[in-house]
Parts: C-alpha cells; sequence; structure tokens
C-alpha cells in the first residue's frame, strides 16, 4: 500500500508553509537569528507537540514562526518542503501563507513573498511541480487588520492566487470578515476559509453564503447538517480534509471514526491534505496511508481522493485534464 500511494500523482490543496517548520530548522534559523527558544534541544521541541485542541497547537506554532526573519529563511523553509513534495510524488501544490503572523513583527509582506516565490519559482523550473499561493487573515485578529493585509498584498497580486481565513475558529465566525472578502473577491482573488475544523455547521454556512467559498478548508463537521451535505454534493464544492491533524487536535477522537471516506461515498468533493505536517507526524503520504490502515481506505477509495485533490485545485480545466490524464 505504501508503494501504492508514493506512485499515486498527487496535489495538495491545504498546507501551511509555516506549518512544515521542522524542530532541525527552528533550531538553526532560532540561532543565526537570535531568536531566544522555549526549548533546550530538538528532543524537547518534539515532546512538546501533544496536542488537545486547536489553540493548544497554535500557541505553539507562532512561537516557532517568530525564527522566520528573511527572505531567505522563507525560501528555505518553502524549499525544504518542495524537496518533499518531490519525494512524495506531489505534482501541484496550493500553499497557504500567514502574513500577519510575519508582518506583526515587523517583517515586511515583500520579504515573505519574495522568499516563497522563489523558491516556488525553483521547483517549477527544477523539479516540475507546479504551484498557487494563498495568504490567509488570521481570524483572531480584527477585520480591519485584514483590510490592511490585503492592502499590502495588492502590489503583489500575481503571486496571489486567493485569500483564505485561519486561525482559531470558535468565536471569531467567516460574518467577523464578510466585508474585506467582498472586497477581496472585487480585486480578483479566489477565497477558501477553514469552517467546520472545530466550529458547527454554521460556520461552513457562512463561508459558503457570506464570503463565497470556493472551497472550504476542513469542512468536517458538515456531516451535522443533512442540507448542508446535499449542497455541498450538488454544487462539487470542495473539502480539503486534513486526517491527521484532526485526530491531533482532537478535533476527531480516533482515525477509525474520520468522516472522510463516508462523505467520498456520498459523492462530496473531499481532498486529503497535511495541514501542518511538521506538527502532526505526517505529511501528504502518511494522512493516505492512515486512510488506509486505519480507516480501511481501498486502493479504489486512494484513486478516487487523488483524483479529487486536481479536480478540486484552482488550475484551469486543461492542465486538470492533464494531470487527470495520468491516472488513465
Ligand atoms: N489547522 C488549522 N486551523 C486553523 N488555523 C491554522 N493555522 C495553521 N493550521 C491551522
Ligand atoms: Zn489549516
Amino acid at each position: 500500500m505504501k508503494k501504492f500511494i508514493q506512485n499515486l500523482p498527487k496535489a495538495e490543496l491545504h498546507l501551511h508553509i509555516e506549518g512544515t517548520l521542522e524542530p532541525e530548522l527552528m533550531f538553526k534559523l532560532a540561532q543565526k537569528n537570535e531568536i531566544a527558544l522555549p526549548y533546550a534541544s530538538i528532543q524537547e521541541v518534539r515532546e512538546a507537540y501533544n496536542f488537545n485542541s486547536l489553540q493548544s497547537f497554535l500557541d505553539l506554532y507562532y512561537a516557532g514562526a517568530s525564527v522566520l526573519v528573511e527572505e531567505i529563511d522563507f525560501f528555505d523553509l518553502t524549499w525544504a518542503y518542495l524537496q518533499k513534495c518531490k519525494v512524495q510524488n506531489i505534482l501541484h501544490v496550493e500553499i497557504f501563507f500567514d502574513p500577519q503572523t510575519h508582518t506583526k513583527r515587523g517583517i515586511a509582506f515583500g520579504v515573505v513573498v519574495r522568499g516563497i516565490v522563489k523558491a516556488l519559482q525553483k521547483a517549477k523550473k527544477e523539479l516540475g511541480i507546479s504551484s498557487f499561493l494563498i495568504m490567509c487573515f488570521l481570524r483572531h485578529l480584527s477585520e480591519k487588520e485584514a483590510y490592511e493585509t490585503l492592502k499590502e498584498s495588492l502590489p503583489f497580486k500575481h503571486h496571489i492566487i486567493g485569500v483564505g481565513l485561519d486561525s482559531s475558529e470558535v468565536g471569531h465566525p467567516p460574518s467577523k470578515f464578510e466585508r474585506v472578502f467582498k472586497r477581496a473577491r472585487q480585486e480578483g482573488y479566489k477565497i477558501v476559509a477553514h469552517a467546520g475544523e472545530e466550529g458547527d455547521s454554521s460556520y461552513i454556512w457562512e463561508a459558503i453564503k457570506l464570503l463565497h467559498v470556493n472551497r472550504i478548508d476542513h469542512g468536517i463537521r458538515c456531516d451535522e447538517d443533512a442540507t448542508l451535505v446535499d449542497f455541498l454534493i450538488e454544487k462539487q464544492l470542495a473539502l480539503t480534509v486534513c486526517p491527521l491533524s484532526n485526530v491531533k487536535l482532537c478535533a476527531v477522537d480516533e482515525m477509525k471514526n474520520h468522516n472522510i471516506l463516508k462523505l467520498l461515498h456520498q459523492g462530496v468533493l473531499v481532498t486529503v491534505n497535511s495541514d501542518d505536517p511538521a506538527y502532526f507526524g505526517g505529511y501528504l503520504n502518511e494522512n493516505y496511508l492512515a486512510l488506509a490502515h486505519d480507516l480501511g481506505a481501498s486502493k479504489h477509495d486512494l484513486v478516487a481522493l487523488a483524483k479529487n485533490s486536481f479536480k478540486a485545485s484552482f488550475l484551469s480545466e486543461e492542465e486538470k485534464e492533464k494531470y487527470l490524464q495520468l491516472f488513465t
């Protein structure tokens, strides 16, 4: 099964680049940039990765991201992930970044984007991996701050395909950002939002009705509302599901109880993704493997999920077709 998954052509659509920061690089950058870390060793960092909620993870994730300072740091981070993609036969990626995590610390928006984009361009040329970049607003911050970030992004619009919404979900519903997302749509950005990860199905409805999302990130709590599931099926509105993340953050108690296969069999356009692989103990192939081992996903299921990853992407119909041909 491992070999089968390895050989599957795959796209990854839900991946926070800051969530690919492995402890080794975190330590190296902390030393270079003279940033104090609350850990004595790499071993201690890994031991701290024991989460009981989204927030317990986010606290460490934002602390970890503080070691990223120079353009080359963002380049090195992104390049390390793209090399992993090459190894795992991931052919196309749509990467999230959180500009406010960095601009809040005085790092210029352009430093972040230029570092990431240089790695994406190198990967296209040297590894044949295609990519898009999506910036996310932090939903625990205000709508005004999201507006400022949107404004800062405009000189780099040619590098950014879409806008997303992440961070602490409960208490920060999509409705808080309705106007800024309207502005983002007017700028031509695609729209995605984390919804229904910890928040209930009303967060998913709001993302659909108020933000007019092109995709839902996570969305696993859609199954609380049969009308919503029917809507997702009818519209083929994709969910970017992250199985290992859901179990690590206790959004799902055990992998054997994950609903991704049930949703797949019902006809929802679900995809498999790794979210923050450095923190959750596995990259994309490990997520597919967990579905096979712990949920009984068949080869047929895994092929359907891999095909969905291209269908749900922001690639053109022609490009999607080119990738889907690889399955025939
Ligand atoms: N799983 C997740 N949910 C919300 N915000 C995030 N930022 C990084 N990973 C996230
Ligand atoms: Zn996420």
